[in-house]
């Protein structure tokens, strides 16, 4: 997958390309990002991205030359099928279904705008969708854009090793993740399940889901409304309400 980031900070997104998963989608190929900085395309003398706003107010606002400028150069760098995001508090909220679908996009361009914002005109006629990672105001696009690819590049086939695997995310099946243990089985006095050391996967897999369904149940009961439950599922939740204490 191609991916061009425009920032007038292209090195904070070494945070992605030299760490972890994303790191590794880089270095095997999975992924191409290229980072794309507005102020290679001014032309004064103090390479000016920015302006104050008409109508006055705080703060300064992206110009939208150097800013087209830097989509079209992102665009050429995608390979022309790009999608091109703007990611802003004022777009729709990113959730895994997002992620899916932005996966399956041929190329993604990511303009991750600073200040107060980017001039209205390059939202109206180059920006196809805005999104946020949540109702929050953060002081750049930046590290939304880099949430963006890490739960994007995920879902690339062959991203995660056979000992991971996107299905099984929190999330990517709609429900919260179960507890997760590693050794020693006694950590000041609190015992892994035991479940979980009998080796009896059938039995661990309906624990692990049991979990699930309670976590979400109590912490996001929300996205139980809007998930198709399947039998097991259904029985599960019926043992966890029987369970709850009046
Ligand atoms: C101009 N700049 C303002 C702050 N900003 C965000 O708060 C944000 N981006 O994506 N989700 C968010 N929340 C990015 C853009």
């Amino acid at each position: 997958m191609r991916v061009a980031a425009i920032s007038i900070f292209p090195e904070m997104f070494r945070a992605i390309t030299d760490y972890g998963v994303s790191g590794r989608a880089v270095s095997e190929g999975h992924l191409v990002l290229d980072c794309i900085n507005p102020r290679t395309f001014t032309h004064d003398r103090h390479r000016t991205v920015d302006d104050r706003p008409y109508g006055g107010g705080p703060g300064m606002v992206m110009k939208a030359e150097p800013v087209e400028a830097a989509i079209d150069e992102a665009v050429e760098r995608v390979g022309g099928e790009a999608k091109v995001i703007c990611l802003s508090p004022q777009g729709r909220v990113l959730d895994q279904a997002m992620v899916e679908s932005l996966a399956a996009e041929p190329g993604l361009v990511l303009l991750s705008g600073r200040y107060e914002g980017i001039d209205e005109r390059v939202l109206e006629s180059r920006v196809d969708e805005e999104i946020s990672i949540g109702d929050y105001v953060l002081s750049g696009g930046e590290l939304a854009a880099m949430v963006l690819v890490d739960a994007v590049v995920r879902q690339i086939p062959g991203v995660l090793g056979h000992s991971q695997s996107a299905v099984e995310d929190s999330f990517a099946d709609g429900l919260l993740d179960c507890p997760h243990y590693t050794r020693p089985e006694e950590h000041r006095g609190s015992r892994v399940p035991e479940v979980l050391l009998g080796g009896d996967h059938e039995r661990i897999r309906r624990w692990r889901l049991k979990q699930s369904l309670q976590r979400t149940l109590i912490r996001r009961p929300e996205l139980l409304r809007e998930r198709e439950l399947t039998a097991e599922e259904q029985r599960l939740l019926a043992e966890i309400e029987n369970e709850r204490p009046d």
